[in-house]
């Protein structure tokens, strides 16, 4: 049999009911809060079920995530006689976020220590953060030490975190000089850029003109 198919199941042979089998079963039935899981659930396994113990364990990542990864596909071993069933998951297909490896000395790590020294990364000199800030203002910030982009409201300035962006500086850039915040959430709308661009706030989206118009 075809033992590389996602949604099979493999079951082992039964022998044909006669008197004593139904006897058995019905003995088992009835002692069913006794059962026992032995299959991958011993000390060795680590508490993963279907663990092939033939294969090392494999750790991948994605984004932020490790996890291991067991790969019983490949696996030439027969169903054990202990399990009546074998179950496979099928694969998922990988999410396309591509990670750009950061240069030495941009790393998150690096961001943070940088928004803990700088004196004014939002590049404010002395105005307050408070101000309200019409969207037509947003748009002439695009360049230089000046890009300014929304997220939920707020208006940061992005500039100094370009280089630190793990998504890399064209993504970035794509939310530049406008309301970013869809395409912020498409990529990754868990990041906390709330604390991430604290010290890049320019000031709130002054919306008073974008809410006249929809009434
Ligand atoms: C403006 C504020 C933004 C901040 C603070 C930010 C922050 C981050 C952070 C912390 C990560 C790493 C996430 C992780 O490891 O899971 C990341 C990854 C990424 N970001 Fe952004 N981002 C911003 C905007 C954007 C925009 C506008 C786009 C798209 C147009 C984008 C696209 C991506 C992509 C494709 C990744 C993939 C790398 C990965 O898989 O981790 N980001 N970003």
């Amino acid at each position: 049999m075809d033992t590389t198919r996602d949604d099979e199941f493999t079951f082992s042979k039964v022998a044909s009911p006669d008197s004593e089998v139904v006897l058995e079963a019905k003995e088992l039935a009835s002692d069913v809060g006794n059962i026992t899981l032995k299959d991958g659930l011993d000390q060795q396994s680590n508490g993963l079920i279907w663990k092939d113990k033939s294969l090392p364990p494999k750790e991948e990542t994605v984004g932020s995530l490790s996890f291991t990864v067991i790969d019983s596909s490949s696996s030439s071993k027969k169903p054990s006689s202990e399990s009546s069933e074998t179950f496979k998951t099928p694969a998922r297909k990988p999410i396309t976020r591509t990670k750009v490896p950061f240069e030495k000395g941009y790393s998150q790590m690096d961001w943070m220590k940088l928004t803990r020294t700088h004196p004014d990364l939002a590049g404010l000199k002395g105005e307050s953060n408070r101000r309200l800030i019409p969207m037509d203002e947003v748009k002439k910030h695009k360049s230089g030490d000046s890009m300014w982009t929304v997220l939920k409201g707020r208006v940061y300035n992005i500039t100094p975190y370009m280089n630190f962006h793990p998504g890399g500086v064209d993504m970035l850039m794509k939310a530049v000089g406008r309301d970013g915040t869809l395409l912020f959430n498409k990529y990754h709308a868990w990041v906390n850029f709330d604390i991430l661009l604290e010290k890049c706030l320019v000031g709130v989206l002054d919306d008073t003109k974008a809410k006249k118009q929809e009434a």
